[in-house]
């Protein structure tokens, strides 16, 4: 990783206050450091046993509106990059910062709350809660932040997923790329202003994964969201205004 981070410019038309210099995503220089198993030696690294690095040091700077696709082998950091972003691991070393936002600062349930009304995460497998209905799945998040209108947010959510007639569904009534487009009103019907998703097709076939991808992508654009997308596919991650690439847990320009 070059020293300040990979700067990552959005389109255009950006409102004043995310021009320039002020990003919307900032991470500095990230780290996660996790013991290694007791009496376990740390070869993948090449170090002495005791910690593994799972992130080393990644940073970057991403503007209001803007797509970037991370893309990298199994096991090189790419989920563990995302959770860090979000709030759900805390970091060794650096600094996450969101709409100007120091996550560091902010209590467990601060963050909680932060991440309810301004992060929207989608999973690989969905983790829709079973029993529940659609409406019910998509209306939790807005009910967590407090909306009073929940139940009619979670409806239009749905109808913007092309899902009005499934309201009612339980994920178990769903195909995968239903639950995925679930998932997605899920994500977006508090309004998020970044949305972290990783590898939102990975578990459905080509053909429902690539519509569903033309849904994220639609939301995003509309949405002026900003999108932080892992995937293994190069197509997918190529579709990013920008692509960058993890290797042991290196964030880097992809070799091409
Ligand atoms: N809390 C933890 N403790 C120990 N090891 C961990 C922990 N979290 C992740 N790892 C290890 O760190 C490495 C990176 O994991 P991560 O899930 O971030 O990779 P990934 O690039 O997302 O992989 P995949 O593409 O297979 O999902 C893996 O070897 C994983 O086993």
């Amino acid at each position: 990783m070059q020293p300040g981070g990979e700067r990552v410019d959005g389109p255009a038309a950006l409102p004043p206050e995310y021009s320039g210099a002020h990003a919307m995503l900032q991470a500095r220089d990230l780290w996660l450091t996790v013991p290694a198993r007791p009496g376990a030696v740390n070869t993948q690294h090449g170090q002495a046993e005791g910690s593994l690095h799972i992130v080393r040091g990644a940073s970057l700077d991403l503007q209001a509106g803007v797509s970037l696709g991370i893309v990298g082998p199994s096991g090189s950091g790419k989920t563990s990059l995302l959770m860090l972003l979000a709030g759900l691991e805390r970091p060794s070393r650096g600094s996450v910062r969101i709409d100007g936002t120091d996550l560091a600062g902010l209590t467990e349930d601060q963050r909680a709350q932060f991440r309810g009304r301004s992060i929207g995460i989608v999973f690989q497998s969905f983790h829709l809660i079973p029993s529940m209905t659609a409406l019910e799945n998509v209306a939790i998040p807005l009910e967590l932040t407090g909306r009073a209108d929940a139940s009619r947010r979670a409806a239009e959510a749905l109808e913007q997923v092309g899902l009005s007639h499934r309201l009612d569904h339980r994920p178990g009534q769903l195909s995968g790329g239903e639950q995925q487009r679930v998932a997605l009103a899920r994500a977006f019907a508090p309004g998020p202003r970044l949305l972290l998703a990783d590898e939102p097709t990975g578990n459905l076939d080509l053909e429902t994964g690539g519509r569903v991808a033309d849904l994220m992508f639609a939301l995003q654009r509309e949405r002026g969201t900003t999108l932080v997308l892992i995937t293994h596919d190069p197509a997918l991650a190529a579709r990013c205004n920008r692509v960058l690439a993890v290797s042991d847990g290196h964030l880097s320009e992809p070799v091409r």
